[in-house]
């Protein structure tokens, strides 16, 4: 007999050819606090099935605890967020163990197991969350190099990679159980442009060739405009613009175009509010200050 867990997760991760269930990642009026410190407010957000959707706004603003939500890390204190229509929060045990499985993370900070090759750092996935036998996890870990371009490399340690080859190496670790849903967290931080430009391309590539769903937090407006499906903007733990990158460019919100043409004052203010003055606080008594 299959065992509930496996069951639950092919319900959880069945695709539903032809279904008209088209939205894969829901937030449903999300509200979620550390502690008593609000950070995401009455929030709403769907990245449908097969699309590649990226989160941008500024630091703190909430974005990477969107990623610990949906991978089931913290809990809303209201509201629901939804993968594949189940409730994440709903979960646990070995529920959220074969959620976990099926999603596959690239952090910024990922960093590869130093001490192991290059293959082993590709294969520990494989092994750690299934019994396939060698022969299979050496073809499969070959396939998945070959994916992001660094089909004989398997023999290197990672102290013999360039930072991007390295970031391709994890890219490879994460897709190696196939997943359904990627979640990048800042994926193109201290790259070079090339190596940049390479990850942008590939995770497009991924996204398209393997039909996963994929949520990107990231600040790099430039690169990402050029390979996702849509944009969500948070501010203050709120959705305070979106759209398709064609209407990002396009939008004349004040907000959009300080975020996407990275001027330093606008309505994020470039200033920290301070509660005194600069004259009150250079001791100019009376003198209007800034
Ligand atoms: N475990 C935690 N306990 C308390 N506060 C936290 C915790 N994790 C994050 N925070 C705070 O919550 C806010 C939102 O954090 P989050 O990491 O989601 O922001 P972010 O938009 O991803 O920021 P960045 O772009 O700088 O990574 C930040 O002010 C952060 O300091």
């Amino acid at each position: 007999m299959r065992p509930l867990f496996s069951f639950v997760a092919a319900v959880l991760y069945s695709t539903h050819p032809g279904s008209p269930l088209d939205t894969f990642i829901e937030f449903r009026n999300v509200s979620f606090a550390y502690g008593e410190r609000p950070i995401l407010k009455n929030l709403n957000l769907t990245v449908p099935r097969g699309k590649l959707v990226a989160i941008m706004g500024g630091s703190g603003s909430g974005k990477t605890t969107l990623l610990r939500l949906i991978s089931g890390q913290v809990r809303p204190q209201s509201g629901e967020v939804r993968v594949n229509g189940v409730d994440v929060a709903t979960l646990s045990g070995r529920a959220l163990y074969e959620h976990r499985r099926r999603m596959g993370m690239l952090f910024q900070f990922g960093a590869l197991f130093t001490d192991l090759s290059v293959f082993e750092n590709v294969a520990f996935p494989l092994r750690e969350h299934t019994r396939l036998p060698e022969s299979m996890i050496r073809d499969l870990v070959i396939m998945k190099l070959a994916a992001v371009g660094l089909r004989g490399t398997q023999d290197l340690m990672p102290g013999e990679l360039s930072g991007g080859m390295a970031r391709r190496v994890a890219l490879a670790r994460a897709i190696a159980l196939d997943p359904a849903l990627m979640l990048y967290d800042e994926p193109f931080t201290g790259l070079d442009p090339i190596s940049l430009g390479v990850i942008g391309h590939l995770i497009k590539k991924l996204n398209d060739t393997l039909g996963t769903t994929a949520l990107m937090v990231t600040h790099d407006v430039h690169t990402s405009l050029d390979i996702v499906d849509y944009v969500y903007f948070v501010a203050n733990g709120e959705i305070i613009a979106e759209g398709t990158p064609e209407a990002v460019r396009a939008s004349d919100s004040p907000w959009v175009r300080q975020f996407v043409s990275g001027q330093p004052d606008g309505p994020v203010h470039f200033a920290y509010p301070a509660a005194r003055t600069l004259a009150e606080d250079l001791g100019f008594q009376g003198e209007s200050g800034v």
